[in-house]
């Protein structure tokens, strides 16, 4: 069922319903119906009255024409009556023979071509007559017999007669002739013409179909003339009364004519005058004619015009209609969109001008954007509620799309009202006498937008500025830098020893460290200085602004390092890093942040080579070393493809190549060989041997470490088998392996080929990895060397005392030596420190059943502690350098013979080594 229709609806139907009514298509067509009625009524009440006007000319007309032909025909008749009296007074006097002959005589008779004159007897016999018509019996005529039998003394006019004896139509008027006794003697006669009473005919006053005529009381016309046509006997009404009205009457014709009838005094007849009624009226015919021709043609023009500005207005309704529900339908789209929408219609001054903007229509999203209900904005001007607009450039900007059509938009962040600093996009487009503004809600995009520009422009974990945005502020710097004449300072930042607690204490410990000493070094700098980090354990300084001598910053330079050298407690224990800064000045040390980041980060390494926790200025001189860094890895890399072409069997390649020299490891008790330490050397064609320290961090760095790494345990095993073909006693061969070789996923596979590919058993490989290496990712490490252990592999722990590794942890390793690091032996003679560290590492590695060597051994004193507290093996200078291949086989031959020497003489084998040892010193290292 349907509910009756809500009220508001109603009246809003009945709104339209009435303004649709007022469209003009509509109401023109009313309006000029009310015209055109108007129109007619006046052409018709005008033509009705010019109708009226002509009937009543046509009367008076009719009145005056009978009025005169009355007085026309009293005169005629008076004059035939005279001639009658004077007949019978001379038919009295002389007798009816003499009485012609002396009104002759007189010159009293009528003119006899127009009326006959006669005398008759009292038998009716005509007895004279002029013309002469004597002897006429006339007795039974009409006029005889009634003056016979009347003598009222009146004269009698007879009907109007064509006969026989006169065939021309005739008309008598007659008198009674009594006797002196007053008896009947005759009668005197007047026949006349008929036509002659109607000769007053005009056609000019008559018309072509006027009337004129004579009728006697009896009703019969004597005479009767339309137009040019006599004739008579017709009947018709007289009326009563002297004077008749003016009658429409039908003539014996058939024509409408105004009539009027009048008696004539003193005879029996009446005159007769009609006036044809078309021809009266033939004036306002015309009339009629010419004004209902006007009215038609107003008519019809009014139509014609009324009709196309209809349709024209029709038209321009229905597309109005149309855009109207365009709008109705877009603004109730409109009402769900996110979008705010202003409907502004241009306010223009007197010379053209923008001068504001009316706001006509919104939606309901932008009340939420402004603040204010839609009725409050709907007529206000822009400006009127956002003044500032004017200020901004906004107002300017929606002007010109105004002025030329083009649409615009932008982004701005609001500052007023409900929206006030959140972010707002707009497009403004221009339409008929204004504009459509939309405006959208980005806050979120931009704060998206913000943190997604923070992500690529700011370190994750210290929050500080990256790479990228250093570059930025650097750029910036240099620029106002040249403007104004200043110099721009910069520091590149390296922590020494951030490394070892990293790997020591994990990645969570080495965050943490990171996030103090930065904080640190922040808390050190001006407000307008810029501390970035530049990835792992580098940072970088910015220092714009500065008068140009380096000096100047030594001061904060100096407060920086003390700030990071301070102990920070991470992962329960107090650590300590410094750092090594580089320092560079613009414009002296670059002219752009390229170059001075270069320059810094060469001044950086010598601060580091100068024994870190130190500044160094950037001098010319650094530079070199950078180069020789490039130029170094361009020629690893070389050198590396040359080894993997297999050219590395010839010891001088285009590029140079790698080989391995052999240190050999001493049992501490017995003096003997059990073991070689594979380590790497290359042969540069231009610099000649490069030592490992020198490369080893490049092929790191690169990731040639994987293929390099691969090669020394593939020679290693050759060589090491080859021994074994030789006849050597088994002998171990240690091969270093660093971090990123150890990460490769196929170590295990790769150190199984080379084991296969040689022949070698695994037992006879040692592989040499660090502490800070395996606590990388300890699980990982853990399970990866259990492989290689249960390959047969053995492993042992290099520069063991460097790292932070629990002794738990130490528990899980399936290692089965220790290496005391060489830092800790050198001094061991006369630093109690480096003393105890040896002792509490060997102490530590027998309670865990493990071997424990020292390296670096280069004195006797050294020995002879490392011997006292129990140390396993040794390797050092004091044996041997690192030395070639068959070095080792030499020193292998030597101690057999030292062997079977003793076996003689029973001789210290380590008196037998002494040669060897001094002379393997010479060697290359
Ligand atoms: N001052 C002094 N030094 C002594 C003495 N005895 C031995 N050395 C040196 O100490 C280093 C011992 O090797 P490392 O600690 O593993 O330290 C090695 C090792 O970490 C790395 N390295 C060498 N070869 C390889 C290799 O094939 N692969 C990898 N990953 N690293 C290697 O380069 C480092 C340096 O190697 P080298 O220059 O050969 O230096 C060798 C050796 O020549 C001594 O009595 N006094």
């Amino acid at each position: 069922m349907s509910s009756p229709p809500a009220p508001g609806r109603q009246s809003s139907r009945l709104a339209r319903v009435l303004g649709r009514g007022l469209d003009t298509h509509i109401s023109l067509p009313l309006f000029a119906l009310v015209l055109v009625i108007g129109i007619w009524a006046l052409t018709l009440r005008f033509v009705e009255g010019h109708h009226v006007a002509a009937g009543t000319a046509a009367r008076a007309a009719a009145r005056e024409r009978v009025d005169t032909y009355e007085a026309q025909m009293a005169r005629s008749l008076n004059g035939i009556d005279q001639t009658l009296k004077v007949l019978k007074y001379a038919v009295e006097l002389e007798g009816p023979a003499g009485a012609l002959p002396a009104l002759r005589r007189q010159d009293l008779l009528p003119p006899s071509l127009v009326f006959v004159v006669a005398v008759a007897d009292s038998r009716g016999r005509i007895v004279a007559s002029n013309p002469d018509a004597a002897g006429i019996d006339v007795s039974d005529a009409a006029y005889f017999l009634y003056h016979r039998d009347n003598n009222l003394g009146l004269p009698f006019v007879g009907a109007t007669v064509a006969d026989a004896a006169k065939p021309e139509p005739h008309l008598h008027f007659t008198r009674r002739i009594n006797d002196a006794a007053g008896r009947f003697a005759g009668i005197a006669i007047v026949e006349a013409d008929p036509s002659y009473f109607t000769s007053a005919y005009e056609i000019a006053r008559d018309g072509e179909r006027g009337l004129l005529g004579l009728a006697g009381t009896d009703g019969v016309m004597r005479v009767m003339r339309i137009g040019e046509q006599v004739s008579w006997g017709q009947r018709i009404g007289l009326g009563q009364g002297a004077d008749s009205t003016i009658t429409i009457h039908r003539g014996p014709d058939g024509v409408k004519r105004y009539t009027s009838v009048k008696r004539l005094h003193g005879f029996p007849l009446a005159v007769v005058a009609g006036l044809s009624q078309r021809e009266q009226f033939a004036p306002y015919e015309e009339t009629r004619r010419t004004w209902l021709a006007i009215a038609s043609g107003a008519t019809a023009l009014l139509l014609v015009v009324v009709s196309l500005v209809s349709i024209w207005s029709w038209q321009l309704a229905r597309v109005r209609r149309r855009a109207r529900r365009a709008q109705e339908t877009y603004a109730a789209a409109s009402e769900g969109s996110l979008d705010a929408f202003f409907v502004l219609r241009t306010v223009r001054g007197a010379g053209g001008q923008v001068e504001d903007f009316l706001i006509e229509a919104t939606n309901s999203r932008a009340e939420a954007i402004i603040g204010l209900p839609r009725a409050e904005m709907h007529g206000m001007h822009l400006c009127e509620m956002l003044p500032h607009y004017r200020d901004n450039g906004i107002f300017e900007d929606i002007a010109l799309v105004a002025t030329d059509g083009q649409p615009r938009e932008g982004e701005w962040q609001a500052s007023a009202r409900r929206s006030s600093g959140r972010w707002l996009h707009r497009q403004v487009v221009a339409v008929e006498d204004g504009v459509v503004a939309i405006v959208r809600d980005i806050t979120e995009r931009k704060q998206v937008e913000a943190r997604i520009f923070h992500m690529a422009h700011h370190d994750e974990l210290t929050g500080l500025p990256n790479r990228n945005l250093m570059h930025d502020r650097i750029e910036q710097a240099i620029q106002n830098a040249a403007r104004q004449g200043h110099s721009v300072g910069l520091a590149y930042i390296d922590l020494d020893g951030f490394k070892l607690v990293n790997d020591g204490l994990g990645h969570k410990a080495g965050d943490d460290l990171l996030k103090v000493v930065s904080k640190r070094m922040a808390g050190c700098l001006r407000r307008n200085d810029t501390l970035a980090r530049f990835g792992g354990d580098e940072f970088v300084i910015l220092l714009p602004g500065h008068s140009g001598a380096p000096e100047a910053l030594v001061p904060l330079l100096e407060k920086i390092r003390v700030a990071v050298i301070e102990p920070v407690q991470v992962a329960g224990q107090m650590v300590q890093v410094s750092c090594s800064m580089g320092v560079v000045m613009y414009p002296r040390d670059g002219g752009d942040a390229n170059a001075l980041l270069m320059n810094a980060d060469a001044a950086m390494y010598r601060a580091k080579d100068l024994g870190s926790n130190n500044f160094q200025f950037y001098t010319r001189e650094m530079n070199a070393s950078v180069e020789e860094k490039l130029v170094l890895l361009d020629g690893l890399r070389n050198a590396v493809q040359a080894t993997l072409d297999g050219v590395a069997g010839s010891p001088h390649g285009a590029h140079g190549n790698f080989r391995l020299l052999y240190q050999p490891k001493i049992d501490l008790k017995d003096g003997a060989i059990f073991g070689v330490e594979a380590l790497i050397r290359w042969q540069h064609p231009e610099h000649g041997m490069v030592p490992p320290q020198r490369f080893i961090g490049l092929a790191e760095e690169s990731g040639l470490i994987v293929e390099i790494g691969d090669w020394v345990v593939r020679e290693a095993c050759r060589q090491a088998q080859a021994w074994v073909d030789a006849g050597l006693p088994p002998v171990t061969v240690s091969v270093n392996v660093s971090a990123r070789q150890f990460e490769e996923a196929r170590l295990v596979e790769r150190v199984a080929r080379a084991l296969d590919d040689s022949g070698l058993r695994p037992e006879l490989l040692e592989l040499e990895v660090t502490e800070s290496l395996i606590m990388r990712d300890l699980q990982k490490s853990v399970a990866k060397m259990r492989e290689l252990k249960d390959m047969g592999v053995s492993l042992s722990i290099d520069d063991f005392g460097t790292g932070y590794s629990s002794l738990s942890s130490l528990k899980t390793f399936p290692i089965s030596r220790l290496k005391i690091d060489k830092s800790f032996v050198s001094e061991l003679a006369d630093n109690p420190d480096d003393q105890a560290i040896a002792m509490a590492v060997i102490s530590l590695g027998h309670k865990l059943n493990l071997r424990v060597i020292a390296e670096g051994v280069e004195t006797e004193q050294q020995r002879a502690f490392l011997r006292e507290n129990e140390c396993d093996e040794m390797q050092g200078y004091l044996f041997s350098r690192p030395v070639p291949a068959d070095e080792i086989e030499a020193m292998f031959d030597r101690q057999m013979a030292g062997m079977s020497a003793r076996q003689q003489h029973g001789g210290a084998l380590a008196l037998a080594l002494a040669a060897p040892a001094m002379a393997g010193a010479g060697l290359p290292a």
